[in-house]
């Protein structure tokens, strides 16, 4: 069976990589993405000027998932742009991910990228902050609109946007609207969700540090809601428009959910951030036993082809 699949003609070997975030901050980090199983190698997402990001404990897991509030801890741009030609070693595509604190400096980060041969795509993080006070860019659709339109004024590389995930169904119909009038290579379904809130009832206290320790979820918890972004932009985006799941991926069964409702491809955050790499060889295996066992020869065999009841 052949894991392999291509997303605006950037071919991957596997359709398993890791998610922007977790443990792809340094070049050791990325390093070692391109020395394990996983299909590409995905940065995290970088602000033009390097930032410490939020005070620790930021970063905290339970059994079923983890609550970061991480605060865009990254090395810059330049940084990851540097990269590129270091990432050319590993035969797999670089993606780099940009998340600017104004939409200005997405703008300014895109026109950088202009002809960078070395640079597979750009994943455009729509959880960036817009201006204080107002919602993120992906939740308020005419600002992603106007950031949408500015981007594809510049961009020259094939290039695709990180949601954050919607829950209200006149939602997806109205960040659809947007998308689809941008030639996109990839939507990738879901960000964290955001603002969740554990806590430790033993020292009755939270267990990240900023923001009284509100955070963005991922993990087991949010598959559903990952599964459920990853269908309805798979039925309510034009075709060229490739979809990668992202949320709640720790096995092969996981990738292959994601799959079915239409995914071309899946990251992984969590459960890397808990296993290191060996997570994308494991799950990999895991996935080709599932297609093996049910007939599958590729993805495009299974992909999107999830049934209804009626
Ligand atoms: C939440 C932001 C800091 C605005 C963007 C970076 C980010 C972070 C982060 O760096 O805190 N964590 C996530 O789970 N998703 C993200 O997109």
């Amino acid at each position: 069976v052949s894991l392999a699949t291509s997303i605006a003609g950037v071919s991957l070997s596997s359709c398993l990589y890791n998610a922007s975030g977790p443990l792809c901050t340094t070049a050791e980090e990325l390093d070692a993405i391109g020395n394990s199983e996983a299909g590409a190698i995905l940065s995290k997402s970088a602000t033009l000027e390097k930032r410490a990001g939020n005070p620790e404990p930021r970063y905290f897991e339970t059994p079923w998932g983890s609550i970061n509030s991480m605060g865009l801890p990254n090395e810059g741009f330049q940084y990851y742009l540097d990269y590129a030609s270091r990432a050319e070693a590993f035969a797999k595509p670089y993606i780099m991910s940009i998340s600017g604190l104004s939409h200005q400096d997405n703008v300014d980060m895109i026109k950088a990228l202009a002809g960078q041969k070395h640079i597979a795509a750009i994943e455009l993080n729509l959880s960036c902050p817009n201006v204080p006070g107002k919602p993120q860019t992906g939740y308020d659709f005419e600002q992603s609109r106007a950031l949408l339109q500015r981007v594809f004024e510049h961009v020259s590389l094939p290039l695709g946007v990180k949601l954050p995930p919607y829950f209200d169904l006149p939602h997806f119909d109205m960040m659809a609207a947007v998308l689809n009038d941008y030639p996109l290579a990839f939507v990738t379904c879901v960000n964290s969700i955001g603002n969740g809130l554990v806590i430790d009832p033993e020292s009755e206290s939270v267990v990240i540090k900023p923001k009284s320790g509100f955070g963005g979820i991922g993990g087991d918890f949010i598959k559903p809601t990952a599964l459920a972004n990853v269908r309805k932009f798979y039925t309510l985006l034009n075709k060229d428009i490739a979809i990668i799941g992202c949320g709640g991926v720790k096995s092969g069964l996981d990738a292959f959910e994601h799959i079915l409702c239409g995914a071309s491809a899946v990251q992984i955050g969590t459960q890397f951030m808990r296993e290191g790499t060996t997570c994308f060889s494991r799950i990999a295996r895991e996935l080709g036993e599932i297609m093996q066992q049910k007939g599958y020869a590729d993805i495009t065999s299974f992909q999107g082809k999830l049934r209804s009841l009626d």
